[in-house]
């Protein structure tokens, strides 16, 4: 195994974020005056063909095992290739993955063409765009998600506001449809859930003193994930003691909300992170 290429730096005036050309991946962003806003384990490895534990991970053209329940790479193969520099400024970056770039396996296992461009800017805000562009000459079908591992003080004390009225599909309850909770959310176990609502979302954070303010645009579902202790025990990628560090709380369309791309077509998905302390 390889190490990873080091990241490209953005640096702003306002912020400063780190970028993997392997699955474009945003591995880190601190805005100027705070902790850092994404969690990356200590365990992740940095190699070639495997996707960092934390940051942004890509999850295109599937999200977990696909709608089927047996697709592999888990969560498609956009986040374990090497996306290509489109362009860089000082803040912000764009980067490209075309189907002629894949290996003929990954092309296989997805046989459209396709653009698809990550933009990141780094500033007082992290906005992150993906976007597919449907260049051949049939619709295609594809999920997605812009995987955010949010860094938190302890998952356990903090409040998710905006799902409230948001029914959800239960990964760890063999995929039921819960109806709404009609509160906020407070996690106290593994929660591995695809709310269908694309937010926005609030993480309020008491432990550091700090709120997580989310907006989406373009995604159907936001997806809420920690493995809690057992599970966190059992991934190689994670440390043990790591999972109150983080929740996930992903922009996605995934399942029933899979998006249907015309010839032609563009769809973008847009994330972006604002952090505010009172
Ligand atoms: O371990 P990974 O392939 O990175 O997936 C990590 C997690 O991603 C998403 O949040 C899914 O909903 C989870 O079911 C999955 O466990």
């Amino acid at each position: 195994m390889s190490e990873l290429n080091h990241p490209l730096a953005l640096s702003g005036d306002a912020g400063i974020a780190t970028v993997y050309d392997q699955g474009a991946h945003v591995a880190s962003w601190t805005p100027f005056g705070h902790d850092p806003a994404l969690f990356v384990s200590r365990r992740s490895g940095f190699q070639v063909g495997t996707s960092i534990r934390g940051g942004i991970p890509v999850c295109f053209p599937w999200f977990g095992p696909g709608r089927s329940g047996d697709r592999k790479p888990a969560h498609g193969f956009a986040r374990i290739v090497d996306w290509a520099r489109v362009s860089t400024e000082q803040d912000a970056a764009v980067f490209e993955l075309t189907d002629a770039a894949l290996s003929q396996e990954h092309r296989e296992s997805f046989p459209h063409a396709f653009r698809a461009r990550l933009s990141v800017r780094a500033g007082a805000s992290l906005e992150v765009v993906l976007s597919v562009e449907n260049t051949g000459e049939e619709a295609f079908e594809i999920e997605e998600a812009l995987h955010t591992y949010l860094a938190v003080g302890d998952v356990r004390e903090v409040e998710v506001r905006g799902l409230e009225d948001a029914e959800f599909i239960d990964k760890t309850q063999d995929n039921a449809l819960v109806p709404a909770a009609g509160r906020s959310l407070r996690l106290t176990g593994e929660t591995d859930r695809v709310y269908l609502s694309g937010g926005p979302v609030t993480v309020e954070d008491p432990v550091l003193g700090r709120r997580l303010r989310i907006t989406m645009r373009g995604a159907a579902d936001t997806v809420v994930w920690n493995p809690w202790s057992e599970k966190a025990a059992a991934m190689s990628d994670f440390g043990d003691e790591e999972w109150p560090a983080m929740l996930c709380l992903e922009g996605a369309n995934a399942l029933e909300h899979a998006v249907r791309v015309a010839p032609g077509e563009v769809h973008e998905l847009g994330y972006r992170i604002d952090v505010e302390t009172d």
